[in-house]
């Protein structure tokens, strides 16, 4: 069997960079215990997400410790498996639209003939759905307690305040996100390798091009690489900047149609990080989040906040066919930005 020595992820220096960063509201989970912290942290939850999208969360109940052993574990289907056994755990997101499995690099074109120089292993928080490299298996049951660890004390948690934040029951969105539901919320492992120089000139520097993430919302372990960018309300640009043991948490396509597009799913992207950090791999640390798949992707006209909102009417009905969740989550939207 194959051994995993620990050892405690070093991610490189921070950035020393001035760089344009995006004003992100920064919500403490852990006032989320009460019903009055609740309340408060639901407003701020729900301004964000109607303005930037995009929220930091801190105090979630993982030390960096444990974050770091994450990123130990994330590099592992990169650096600890070889290439034959890669191919033969391939995701086929192109012809299946699953998100499971390896995606190669040189998978996507980017612009001028260039293509992506990122891998991903992505593993559905059910880890039992598929077979894995070897030298991930002894890893399985770590992993598996990060998605729960996620599932349950983060996408949970940042679901009631979303449905607070529409005047809904608490769990109205909790309701369709189960653990043990048929579904395809997944964990992904991601890492970028620095490109050549006339790569970088072709694409502009664009490492993954600019497009909202198809689920309900997505949650970014921070790292310290600098590269990702929100495209603002007013057009501009922003970096993200990187937090110690924070996490980075975006609105998807899915929760904009539950909330008849209260909430808004915000374009990112991925570009050449600055020049004190170019020669650095970017490892990334994710859990995409998606509904169950027999989830309706119609908005709750039963959310006073949208009734009020926009009075003429979100009828939830007839607008998205059952199922859409499912097959949505099976189409690869790269927009063109
Ligand atoms: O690597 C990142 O920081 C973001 C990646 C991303 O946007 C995605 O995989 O959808
Ligand atoms: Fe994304």
């Amino acid at each position: 069997m194959a051994s995993f020595a620990p050892h405690i992820y070093h991610g490189p220096q921070v950035t020393k960079e001035d760089l344009d960063y995006a004003d992100l509201a920064v919500i403490d989970l852990s006032k989320a215990c009460d019903v009055q912290g609740r309340a408060e942290l639901a407003l701020q939850v729900s301004e964000a997400m109607r303005t930037h999208g995009f929220l930091y969360v801190v105090n979630h109940g993982y030390t960096t410790t444990q974050t770091e052993r994450m990123f130990d574990i994330a590099d592992v289907p990169f650096s600890g498996v070889d290439p034959e056994e890669k191919h033969v755990y391939a995701g086929r997101m192109k012809e299946a639209g699953s998100y499971q499995g390896y995606k190669p690099r040189q998978y996507w074109h980017i612009d001028n003939g260039v293509r992506d120089q990122l891998e991903h292993y992505n593993i559905n928080r059910d880890v039992t759905k598929r077979q894995h490299p070897e030298a991930v298996r002894p890893l399985l049951g770590e992993i598996e307690a990060f998605a729960r660890h996620t599932h349950f004390n983060v996408l949970h948690p940042i679901l009631r305040l979303l449905a607070l934040g529409l005047e809904l029951p608490e769990d109205a969105l909790v309701n369709f996100h189960g653990f043990s539901a048929v579904g395809e919320t997944y964990v992904r492992f991601m890492k970028y390798y620095p490109r050549s120089q006339d790569d970088e000139v072709k694409t502009n520097n664009v490492w993954l091009k600019g497009h909202t993430d198809f689920g309900t919302i997505t949650v970014l372990y921070s790292q310290p690489v600098a590269a990702l960018q929100i495209l603002t309300r007013d057009g501009k640009w922003k970096w993200i900047k990187h937090i110690e043991n924070a996490l980075v948490i975006n609105v998807g396509d899915a929760l904009e149609f539950l909330s008849g597009g209260y909430y808004k799913a915000t374009i990112h992207r991925v570009v050449q990080p600055p020049s004190d950090q170019q020669n650095c791999t970017r490892l990334g640390l994710f859990y995409f989040c998606m509904t169950d798949d027999d989830v309706k992707l119609v908005p709750f006209a039963e959310s006073p906040v949208l009734k009020r909102w926009r009075p003429l009417g979100v009828s939830g009905e007839g607008e998205e066919p059952a199922g859409l969740a499912a097959r949505w989550g099976k189409a690869e939207k790269r927009p063109n930005v």
